[in-house]
């Protein structure tokens, strides 16, 4: 075995996946071939199914010959193959989102549904340490808030039952690189990630290599150390956020929420927050428009001496009467 497969057996074992159906995300690029490739290699005699899904976002003249790259690919390795297409610049233009957003939705919803339909336990993507080291930067130049600051997670629920999964995240895209070339493996080359129009290539081609040459060697390191410090920090928080709305919790029905608001008041307003951000999850409630105002907005009303009433963004209705906050979807 190449001692990147043995890595990516060892990062994630195939016994975790040998009776499971994994949707492998596929662009054709160098960092999903070889993830592709080297989960081929590892599966144990041929268990673990694995589906290849690429998604034509139609953003490229090329991108048809990105989708039969991976078709061809995944009959070579004897791989069912979904391979869909999606008018994303449509879609950006009538949604008014950036183009990289609305690809990104496109991408992730064709992934799920497709991971439905196959009954997938795991789709996987194949970010790296080197997507982690940009992503944290490309934050923290931008602002984020300190959960950004923990950057791309290793796994996350996409739906119940199925997980979204990054194996190669502690990988280096030399390693991918120099993997591909043992294994004299091509790939597409994504032209786009050369030219210096987008912030995050910018950020890649020329102000990463900047730092790491002159100023700061180590700044890759760093930046990978502030991202696991700051994962570690937000697992804790939820955690402690989890608790306090359990605590706080009086009554729940599917209308509304009824919260001790002298509990959630005698928080510390960090944690009170988070434990509101974490309702507003659980209820599937819309965060879009909850900006920091809003939810200090929120609070004040907790510790409101007198009954009150606000509206929120999303269409939630906050209501303090005694010691009780209510909270009630409008529609
Ligand atoms: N067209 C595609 N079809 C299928 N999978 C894709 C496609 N493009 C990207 N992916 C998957 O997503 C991973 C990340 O790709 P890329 O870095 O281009 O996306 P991103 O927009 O930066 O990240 P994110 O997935 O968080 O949106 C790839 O390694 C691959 O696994």
């Amino acid at each position: 075995m190449h001692p990147f497969e043995s890595a990516v057996s060892a990062s994630w074992p195939p016994q975790s996946w040998t009776d499971c159906t994994v949707l492998v995300a596929v662009s054709g690029g160098a960092d999903s071939v070889a993830l592709l490739r080297a989960l081929a290699a590892v599966r144990i005699s041929g268990k673990g199914r694995l589906i290849v899904a690429h998604l034509d976002h139609q953003l490229r003249p090329e991108s048809d010959q990105d989708a039969s790259f991976v078709r061809t690919l995944a009959e070579r390795l004897g791989l069912p193959a979904v391979i869909d297409r999606a008018n994303v610049q449509a879609v950006a233009d009538a949604a008014g989102d950036g183009v990289e957003a609305a690809a990104r939705a496109a991408r992730y919803e064709f992934l799920q549904a497709t991971a439905q339909g196959f009954g997938a336990r795991f789709v996987v993507t194949a970010h790296t340490a080197d997507d982690q080291i940009e992503t944290l930067l490309q934050r923290i130049l931008r602002g984020t808030s300190v959960a950004g600051l923990s950057g791309i997670p290793r796994a996350r629920q996409l739906t119940p039952g199925i997980s979204l999964l990054r194996p190669l995240l502690s990988f280096r895209r030399a390693d991918v690189e120099q993997y591909l070339a043992d294994v004299e493996q091509d790939f597409r080359h994504d032209a786009t990630n050369d030219q210096s129009h987008y912030f995050r290539n910018r950020l890649r081609n020329e102000l990463l290599p900047l730092l790491r040459s002159d100023y700061l060697p180590q700044v890759d390191q760093s930046l990978l150390r502030l991202a696991a410090g700051a994962a570690d920090c937000r697992d804790y928080v939820e955690s402690q956020a989890d608790q306090l709305l359990d605590e706080c919790l009086l009554h729940e029905t599917l209308q509304h929420v009824t919260l001790d608001a002298a509990k959630l008041a005698a928080a510390h307003s960090f944690l009170a927050t988070e434990a509101c951000v974490l309702l507003w999850r659980r209820r599937d409630w819309s965060r879009q428009a909850m900006s920091r105002e809003k939810w200090l907005a929120l609070l004040t009303l907790v510790a409101e001496e007198e009954s009150a009433v606000i509206e929120l963004p999303g269409g939630i209705r906050a209501e303090k009467k005694g010691e009780q906050l209510t909270l009630t979807p409008l529609s």
